[in-house]
């Protein structure tokens, strides 16, 4: 529960969690405080359950944190981020990046959108872009030359074309194209234009209405409990995706879940070619730090 300070009155706090594979390090051994409930959906899902009042806080495609940057705050230390490939992210394709002319997109995911229509735009490339679901195969041969697709369905995708891994492989190895399908990773795309992290989701609220501090509190808990265990978090998601323990330790242990100064600089530089003249991004007290603010308060 949160406390109203003029009123004292308990008031329920709603949390709409996007509750990917990479998310699986904070939310998997989570336990909400009394008061707080849960939902889970896929990312277009919750951006919108947040914007409209729905839940109170979110991990949100940072896009859309940017875009509603005037209403929105971010908790100071929580991210979704990666420096360099990330696995998931993925651009399926049966021609060259320059010679790509209609491209699938996922209608679950704000962020990818926005990152492949920058880096299309950092080319000079202007392909067609539709909104399609379904497998990245089946729509290749449907007559796209091009499916982005994101999350777990993502990952496995890749793994199915690129795969498998051998003792004598590593992800980093494994080849890009087989079967005649090239798959380009966007965030190793982004590394390679910037050399900078790709932040693709923050834990936003509006700002009028930031989390209790025993939410957070149990969220830094829960992180430190979940990188702590991440062999048994990777093999119980191994099991659940069908896809070897191996993959999914490296795709866990990849991300950087603590929105340190190199993910901020990824996001402010994202924020700056994606949404020009977005308003200024705010986030909370850092750790430590809340007391203090609601003492001055
Ligand atoms: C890297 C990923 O991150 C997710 C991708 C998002 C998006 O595309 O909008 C939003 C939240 C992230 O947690 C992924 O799920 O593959």
């Amino acid at each position: 529960m949160s406390q109203s300070a003029s009123t004292g009155r308990l008031t329920p706090y709603r949390a709409g969690w996007i509750h990917f594979t990479n998310v699986a390090p904070i939310l998997d051994s989570l336990v909400l405080p009394p008061g707080v409930t849960a939902i889970t959906g896929v990312p277009t899902q919750m951006n919108a359950a947040l914007l409209s009042g729905q839940v109170d806080i979110a991990n949100i495609s940072a896009v859309e944190f940017i875009r509603n940057a005037d209403v929105l705050e971010a908790l100071p230390d929580f991210s979704v981020a990666v420096l360099g490939p990330v696995y998931s992210v993925n651009l399926f394709h049966t021609r060259p990046l320059e010679d790509l002319r209609r491209v699938a997109l996922t209608a679950q995911s704000a962020m990818s959108v926005a990152l492949l229509e920058v880096l299309l735009r950092e080319r000079g490339l202007s392909p067609t872009l539709e909104r399609a679901e379904g497998e990245a195969e089946a729509l290749l041969a449907q007559g796209f030359d091009g499916v982005l697709r994101i999350g777990d369905s993502a990952l496995r995708e890749w793994y199915g074309v690129v795969g498998p891994l051998t003792p004598e492989t590593t992800m980093t190895g494994l080849p890009h194209a087989a079967r005649g399908i090239t798959v380009t990773d966007l965030a190793e795309e982004w590394f390679r234009l910037t050399g900078h992290p790709f932040t693709f989701a923050v834990w936003a609220y509006r700002r009028d209405n930031p989390p209790p501090p025993e939410l957070v509190q149990a969220m830094r808990e829960a992180r430190r409990d979940g990188i702590g265990h991440l062999a048994d978090v990777a093999e119980r998601h191994a099991r659940k995706l069908g896809l070897p323990e191996r993959v999914v330790q490296h795709y866990l242990w990849n991300f950087r879940y603590h929105l340190e100064a190199p993910d901020r600089l990824g996001l402010h530089e994202f924020a700056a070619k994606a949404v020009p003249g977005h308003a200024p991004l705010t986030f909370g007290p850092r750790p430590g730090e809340e007391r203090a603010r609601s003492a001055a308060d």
